[in-house]
């Protein structure tokens, strides 16, 4: 899928402001592409789409959870687990996207994973770091970034904080990111 396309389609989708941030990601995406020997035109795309499915209808995203047939643990854990995963089955099966590389980066961005590829990596940590974002910790987290270049750091730490944001509401937590906890932490 070419990029105007990408972006026509989120526009139309989603709100305005999901949409800059949307477009944002895909900026900082590129910037690190560029530091890390990322492919830059591939986290362009994921950024562009990740959050495609972001308010789909919950009923809706629970028919293409068994039309696609994706884990179905993922109706147990809190719903917006579900976004990336589905976004990702829209672009496969509706919109013909086919590369692996843009469509796991698209399905992991909100729980990471173990053992990511780069251009999953660089989605995880841009919709995290955005310029947009401004929660507490986020410019240490961009010097991490960009000064210190540590990107397996990078993502030990946002999965920190998103299990302990998790525990400390009594959410229950969907493995995937645990496992990322426990790889970046063994990596780091
Ligand atoms: N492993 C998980 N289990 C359950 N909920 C999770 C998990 N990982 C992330 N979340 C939840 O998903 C939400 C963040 O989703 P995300 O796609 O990053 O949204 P946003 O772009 O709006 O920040 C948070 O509420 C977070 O706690």
């Amino acid at each position: 899928m070419k990029k105007k396309r990408a972006i026509k389609l989120v526009e139309e989708k989603l709100p305005k402001k999901r949409f800059e941030h949307s477009m944002r990601v895909a900026e900082t995406a590129v910037k690190m592409a560029d530091l890390f020997n990322g492919d830059a035109e591939k986290v362009e795309l994921a950024g562009i789409l990740h959050d495609y499915a972001k308010y789909d209808d919950l009923a809706l995203m629970y028919q293409l959870v068994t039309k696609y047939e994706l884990d179905r643990e993922l109706l147990a854990y809190n719903s917006e687990i579900l976004h990336g995963p589905v976004a990702a089955a829209l672009m496969k099966y509706e919109h013909g996207i086919e590369d692996v590389e843009v469509l796991q980066a698209i399905f992991n961005h909100t729980t990471g994973r173990k053992q990511m590829t780069l251009t999953e990596k660089i989605i995880f940590v841009a919709d995290y770091i955005e310029p947009g974002r401004n929660q507490p910790g986020v410019d240490e987290m961009r010097t991490m970034i960009f000064d210190e270049k540590k990107l397996d750091k990078a993502i030990y730490d946002i999965s920190k904080r998103t299990v302990k944001f998790l525990l400390e509401n009594d959410k229950c937590i969907y493995p995937r990111t645990i496992e990322c906890l426990n790889y970046y932490n063994l990596e780091k």
